[in-house]
């Protein structure tokens, strides 16, 4: 991952500090809201009685505000792109080299997600892999070769740095490409400060209390990667669904593929003294964090497992709903990763739950084949809403 890790700069610039926090913790309360039924009562959100407010709240505030921003701004984004474009033919072709370096860190970083990409037309694509590249060079400041030097203030300047190129001062190559790409589609910059956010916890924090914790957590990694993408994909012109509802369902993909990379990972992150599943829940089970750094995988694991993977998919069917919703050139590639993920949970159920020592792991064979599958789900799915909506 050497070639383009990103330096954070090393000036001490004072940086605006982190928003959400200081505003989500107004006590405003409000109907809860049980969007998402859980499978069992030990998975249940413990909220009830609490008078903070709760995390699907509170990501629910940052949903509505983002489909609010999309719908103000599209319009008047898409006439500003025609001026985003840049004059000279200088920086036209640094523009195309700053592109087409993201799109081979894609390719080689996430060779599927790639092929995804190629589905899509050149604007949005190329947009993608902006997007893709700034996510997972801020996930490499925290998970990558040099992450023992990140420091919660190096995240404030990547921050600082964010907030630059947001303004239209990208600091190198990279940045330059996710520069035009903000400029050119109605993205707001409240997703990626709060997946900086999520990062800056993950330096700190290594267990979680309750699936309410682990669900914001999740938001912030991964959820936020479906609020920036949606205004790229782009939302089909006759949908009827609200632009909040596509921006859960985008949302609920993030999630559902971030509590899968977390199932997946059991004993890799426990090697690393490490555990994202909820203790709550673990105890409910019966299971404690010694059984996990044990690795056993026994009947209690076996049932626990169980339970957390039915709420995994209950994210991805969430998240299938908005698929439809899309523009008609973005449903086969959000299908086929969804399609692809999805299936890591069955690779585990395969594995007999042993995610300890056994990668679950989907084979090339799957992966070709799902291409077709997500393209029939696209079609069936979508003239079913057609006709729905005509009847
Ligand atoms: C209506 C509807 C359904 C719209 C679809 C919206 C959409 C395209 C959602 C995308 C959701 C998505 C792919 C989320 C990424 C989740 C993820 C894997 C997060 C990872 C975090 C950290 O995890 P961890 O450290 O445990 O994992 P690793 O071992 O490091 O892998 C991330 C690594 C954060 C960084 C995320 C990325 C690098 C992925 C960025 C992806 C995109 C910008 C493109 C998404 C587009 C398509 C076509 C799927
Ligand atoms: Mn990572």
């Amino acid at each position: 991952m050497a070639s383009f890790v990103c330096r954070v700069s090393s000036s001490e610039e004072k940086v605006q500090s982190l928003i959400l926090q200081s505003k989500w913790s107004c006590q405003r309360r409000r109907k809860r809201r049980q969007w998402m039924a859980f499978p069992s009562a030990s998975l249940a959100i413990p909220t009830e009685t609490s008078p903070m407010r709760s995390s699907q709240e509170m990501i629910h505030d940052v949903v509505i505000k983002q489909a609010a921003l999309a719908r103000e701004t599209f319009q008047w984004n898409r006439r500003a792109s025609s001026t985003a474009k840049l004059s000279t033919p200088a920086s036209c072709n640094m523009l195309s080299a700053a592109y087409e370096r993201c799109g081979e860190v894609c390719a080689e970083y996430a060779k599927t997600f790639y092929l995804g990409t190629m589905l899509m037309t050149e604007e949005r694509r190329r947009a993608i892999w902006a997007i893709y590249v700034w996510c997972r060079r801020t996930d490499e400041l925290v998970d990558g070769p040099n992450s023992s030097h990140t420091t919660p203030m190096a995240l404030d300047r990547w921050e600082k740095r964010l907030t630059d190129l947001f303004e239209g001062r990208p600091y190198d190559l990279f940045d330059f490409a996710l520069s035009d790409t903000v400029a050119r589609f109605p993205i707001d910059i409240q997703p990626f400060k709060d997946m900086i956010e999520g990062m800056k916890q993950d330096l700190t924090k290594s267990k979680y209390l309750t699936f309410d914790e682990l669900y914001l957590y999740c938001y912030y990694v991964a959820g936020t990667v479906g609020l920036m993408s949606v205004p790229v994909m782009g939302i089909a012109p006759n949908s009827k669904a609200s632009i909040a509802s596509i921006y859960n369902a985008a949302l609920a993909l993030g999630v559902a593929n971030q509590l899968t990379n977390i199932l997946r990972d059991v004993g890799e992150d426990a090697s690393r003294g490490r555990i994202y599943l909820p203790q709550v829940e673990l105890e409910s089970a019966g299971l404690s964090e010694n059984d996990i750094f044990e690795m056993k995988v026994t009947d209690k694991w076996r049932s626990f497992m169980k339970g957390q993977i039915q709420r995994a998919r209950m994210f991805f069917n969430e998240a299938e709903k908005g698929i439809a919703e899309l523009d008609s050139a973005s449903r086969w590639p959000v299908s086929t990763s969804l399609i692809l993920y999805r299936q890591i949970l069955d690779a585990i159920e395969a594995n007999d739950y042993n995610n300890f020592t056994k990668r679950a792991y989907v084979g090339k064979a799957k992966k070709i084949l799902s291409l077709p599958v997500a393209y029939a789900a696209t079609l069936f799915d979508h003239s079913n809403r057609i006709n729905k909506a005509r009847t």
